[in-house]
């Protein structure tokens, strides 16, 4: 029976993806074997040793101590992409709600007092303070062209305007995704300096946080449009309030609302929404919690942002040892000299590396007593250990 301990509200479609006969599931639970979370912070955690997966129902990890989990041998997963559709629809909304002056509008429209007579003149003589723009023609700036940001900038082309995206790591499959119409911006600063609507969908890293920042917002045409669906901290919030204040930006769109921002007049700000679907809620459950059950049962792994992708066919009758080490030569010596010493035949053998972890699955033709699995644990360098018995 595995233990898996919940942390967020997770999609009961995802849930059903562990059958009851072999996972325990709750919020509450002892020595769970692994976690499912959404945005809960897990940095001040307890994080028990017992644990040996954090499912992430969703795309950010920025709140998952991943690094020290690394350090553990626990393997980080994510769900790459199960709610980017969520997110670029509700980036449109925003585009659209800016360039209409739609909130500031609405908000108009629920102070209106008198009859319905006094109310039309109000209306007629009040809707020119909302005079908007439209999208053809103007140009958006993506900054990070992975899941997000590739369906943002394909749909914004679609809707007739210019694109430029930045992402100096963007990957080969969201390359292929991403419409050759989208032109390439040299750096963050030339996407900025070319950009009326500019929107961030990168990671919150050092190397992005205050992405946009006070010298950036200079760059920018007057009037322009920053949306930020990724995370708070990747844009200078300060900076935003003073080149609001003072004429510069036209709205700020964001997911992240803060005191700050709460109340002023060209701020739309969500409830971090991005990914609040049915439809991304369950996409993100269910290939997380499929990702986790094969990583518990088989070892294998998928999609994991701290272990390098390692799939194996696990043969009836072989028994598997799963073990993450630290990527340093004479690992897989060291394993199976252990393993010949007990006379333990290796079946099949799988060894994946990414920075500084490495990762090895060893199918061995018989069974493979306790004492195995503390010697290998006991080589420098390994970090943990696990057997999965032959079925
Ligand atoms: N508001 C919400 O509810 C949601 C927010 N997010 C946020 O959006 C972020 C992006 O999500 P996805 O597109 O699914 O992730 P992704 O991993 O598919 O794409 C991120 C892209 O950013 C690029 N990147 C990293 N550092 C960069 C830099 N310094 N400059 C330019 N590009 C850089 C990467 O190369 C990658 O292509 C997540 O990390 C999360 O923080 C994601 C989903 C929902
Ligand atoms: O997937 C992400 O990175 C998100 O920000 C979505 O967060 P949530 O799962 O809605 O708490």
């Amino acid at each position: 029976m595995f233990k898996v301990q919940t942390l967020n509200n997770i999609s009961v479609h995802g849930l059903e993806r562990l059958p009851r006969e072999r996972y325990e599931v709750a919020s509450e639970i002892s020595s769970p074997d692994a976690v499912l979370v959404r945005s809960a912070d897990m940095h001040k955690l307890d994080i028990p040793a017992s644990v040996k997966a954090i499912g992430r129902a969703g795309a950010g990890t920025n709140n998952i101590p991943v690094a020290a989990l690394s350090k553990r041998g626990v393997a980080v997963f994510n769900a790459p992409g199960a709610n980017s559709n969520a997110v670029k629809e509700l980036v449109l909304a925003g585009m659209f709600l800016a360039a209409r002056n739609i909130p500031q509008s609405l908000d108009f429209v629920k102070k209106l007092e008198g009859d319905d007579k006094a109310m039309h003149v109000a209306v007629e003589d009040g809707k020119k303070k909302f005079v908007g723009f439209e999208l053809p023609g103007r140009t958006l700036g993506v900054i990070g062209l992975g899941a997000i940001g590739v369906k943002v900038a394909n749909a914004a082309l679609e809707l007739g305007m210019t694109v430029y995206g930045y992402d100096p790591a963007m990957t080969v499959q969201n390359a292929w995704q991403l419409n050759s119409g989208v032109r390439q911006a040299l750096s963050v600063d030339d996407l900025v300096s070319k950009s009326q609507f500019i929107s961030v969908h990168v990671p919150l890293l050092d190397a992005t946080r205050g992405l946009i920042n006070a010298e950036r917002l200079k760059l920018m045409p007057k009037k322009g449009v920053i949306l930020n669906f990724a995370r708070e901290a990747i844009v200078d919030e300060k900076a935003v309030i003073e080149s609001l204040d003072a004429g510069g930006l036209h709205a700020y769109v964001c997911d992240f609302p803060s005191n700050a921002l709460k109340g002023h007049p060209r701020v739309i700000a969500t409830p971090h929404l991005g990914a609040s679907t049915g439809e991304a809620e369950d996409n993100c459950a269910v290939m997380v919690a499929d990702q986790l059950r094969e990583f518990l049962e088989l070892g294998n792994v998928r999609n994991s942002v701290n272990f390098p992708e390692a799939v194996m066919a696990l043969l009836p009758g072989k028994t598997r040892l799963c073990i993450v080490n630290e990527n340093v030569p004479n690992m897989v010596g060291q394993i199976s000299t252990t393993l010949a010493k007990r006379n333990l035949n290796i079946a099949d053998l799988l060894n994946k590396s990414r920075g500084d972890l490495a990762y090895t699955i060893v199918d061995v033709d018989s069974g493979c007593a306790q004492d195995v699995v503390e010697e290998i644990q006991a080589i420098q360098g390994v970090l943990s250990v696990r057997c999965i018995p032959a079925r």
